[in-house]
């Protein structure tokens, strides 16, 4: 698991007395957060609004499935004859026994395969601080390991007479009782990160609310367990995945054919083993090196996770579609080309630094702006590789459009009767457009005339001559 490496050892690994003078005195916190994250809008109003919406939209989401058909129409009649808090009142119980244990006993066993499954290290990106973190590469083993033991436990299952879509029977429970855990996990992370922090990148801002919102740590660690690996990828990457096959499970149970969902859980699941095979890349990602953890990441892969991005999957239990072969195909061909194009450009990205530039990029010499920054710990001079060609060349995020193919894929086979089923999409759409505003800063604050060369080089977002 993650152990953080900094140029002072003293620094990094034990909360040292320089960085509690640190959050004592007035010294600068992250520029990233100082650039974007700042004003009473951002640092207060909008994780207000985003800590009391999002657990309800998840609720929502489930509920319009659950017990509308997918209709929004029909929730909006729900909710004006018996409001939002009945529905939190009496259709979840947060309380019910086999879902505190199903997730206890989940946790447990992806916190010990966590610990305990071997794998190579590798580095993280050096922090604001200057610590570097450093992995264990395992993601991929843990991923198969685990699919591998739902298989057997759904084959043991059934000798009892059981099955694993008790989970979709109780899902409700599910969202509301890992609602609950999560904040408990999060004032836990909060305090943690103020009295006794794993790194020196930590603090407190100043503002209690988003010090909540957002975290008071990077990189914090329990008992040896990385928080943000064990949320992010063992927990919310790896639930998501096992939602998936059990929907796919009690819709066949219900209708005894899985057409259109199997198309869909296809492409999911060759989205979630690319992601496994990547997972160090992923530790290089704005969610890792930028997102402190807080609310907005721990709750957001705990709880948001399950309850929005595996709605698509949730909505197409009670609507199967018979798709046939010929679309079923057509829609599976273009959603693993989008998942290939998606992979490449993170792998273009990767590859080029981890060559120092000496690799091909469709067939070339990659063309790239050797950009010089500093970090805030220190005024070491270090360098990145900014890579100017390949699909880095096309747009500075040009790999978020097969992302939302991706997501429009596997999302079509359930058609357009209801609203519900795009929500994933629609909120996909959202995340990505304002995380190519967010990335342009903190990249504009890292690399300064360096990113404004790439933006000149390379003048749009998303599409080239549109975003
Ligand atoms: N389904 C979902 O909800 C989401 C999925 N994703 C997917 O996750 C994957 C990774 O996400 P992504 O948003 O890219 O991660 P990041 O936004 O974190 O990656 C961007 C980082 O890459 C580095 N970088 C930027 N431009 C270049 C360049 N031209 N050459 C080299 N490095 C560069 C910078 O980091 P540095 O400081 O190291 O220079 C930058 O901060 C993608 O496949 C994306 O589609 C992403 C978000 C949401
Ligand atoms: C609090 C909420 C309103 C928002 C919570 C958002 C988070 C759950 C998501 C924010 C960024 C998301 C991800 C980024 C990159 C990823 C790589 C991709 O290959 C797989 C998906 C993901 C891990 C994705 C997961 C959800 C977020 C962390």
């Amino acid at each position: 698991m993650p152990e953080t490496r900094s140029r002072s050892k003293a620094a990094a690994m034990n909360a040292p007395n320089g960085h509690k003078a640190h959050l004592n005195g007035s010294a600068k916190e992250l520029t990233y957060e100082d650039g974007f994250l700042k004003g009473f809008f951002n640092r207060t109003l909008m994780p207000l609004f985003l800590m009391v919406f999002s657990p309800n939209l998840c609720i929502l989401l489930w509920y319009t499935a659950a017990r509308c058909d997918g209709s929004f129409m029909t929730l909006g009649e729900h909710l004006s004859s018996k409001g939002l808090v009945s529905i939190w009142l009496n259709d979840i119980n947060i309380f019910r026994p086999v879902v505190i244990y199903t997730i206890l006993g989940y946790m447990v066993f992806a916190v010990i395969l966590q610990m305990t499954l071997p794998g190579p290290y590798t580095y993280g990106p050096v922090t604001p601080k200057g610590n570097t973190p450093l992995y264990t590469d395992n993601g991929f083993s843990c991923y198969l390991v685990t699919m591998f033991s739902f298989v057997v436990l759904t084959h043991c299952l059934k000798l009892y007479g059981l099955t694993p879509t008790i989970v979709y029977d109780h899902f409700g429970d599910f969202l509301g009782t890992l609602t609950v855990f999560s904040h408990v996990l999060c004032v836990f992370l909060t305090i943690k990160g103020l009295v006794a922090p794993s790194s020196s990148d930590s603090g407190s801002s100043g503002n209690p609310i988003f010090d909540y919102y957002w975290g008071t740590e990077l990189y914090p660690r329990v008992l040896g367990v990385d928080i943000k690996v064990f949320t992010n990828c063992r927990f919310g990457m790896t639930i998501w995945p096992l939602l998936c096959l059990i929907f796919a499970i009690k819709s066949y149970e219900q209708y005894g054919f899985i057409d259109s969902m199997w198309v869909s859980c296809f492409l999911q699941m060759t989205y979630f083993t690319k992601f496994f095979w990547w997972e160090s890349g992923y530790m290089r990602t704005i969610d890792i090196m930028v997102d402190r953890a807080g609310f907005y990441i721990c709750w957001g892969c705990l709880c948001f996770i399950p309850g929005v991005y595996a709605s698509v999957s949730l909505y197409m239990v009670n609507h199967p579609v018979k798709l046939g072969t010929f679309w079923s195909l057509v829609i599976v061909t273009c959603g693993s080309l989008a998942i290939l194009i998606n992979y490449l450009a993170d792998w273009q990205k990767q590859e080029v630094r981890d060559t120092d530039g000496q690799c091909l990029i469709w067939g070339k010499k990659p063309e790239v702006i050797r950009a010089k920054y500093t970090v805030e710990a220190d005024s070491k001079p270090r360098e990145s590789l900014l890579l100017v060609s390949g699909y880095w060349g096309i747009a500075r995020h040009f790999h978020y459009v097969p992302e939302l193919a991706l997501a429009f894929a596997w999302t079509v086979p359930g058609l357009f009767e209801n609203l519900m089923l795009y929500v994933y999409f629609i909120f996909l759409f959202f995340l990505l457009t304002h995380r190519t505003f967010r990335d342009d800063i903190k990249c504009g604050l890292k690399y300064q005339k360096y990113w404004t060369e790439y933006c000149k080089r390379v003048p749009f977002k998303m599409i080239p001559g549109i975003f």
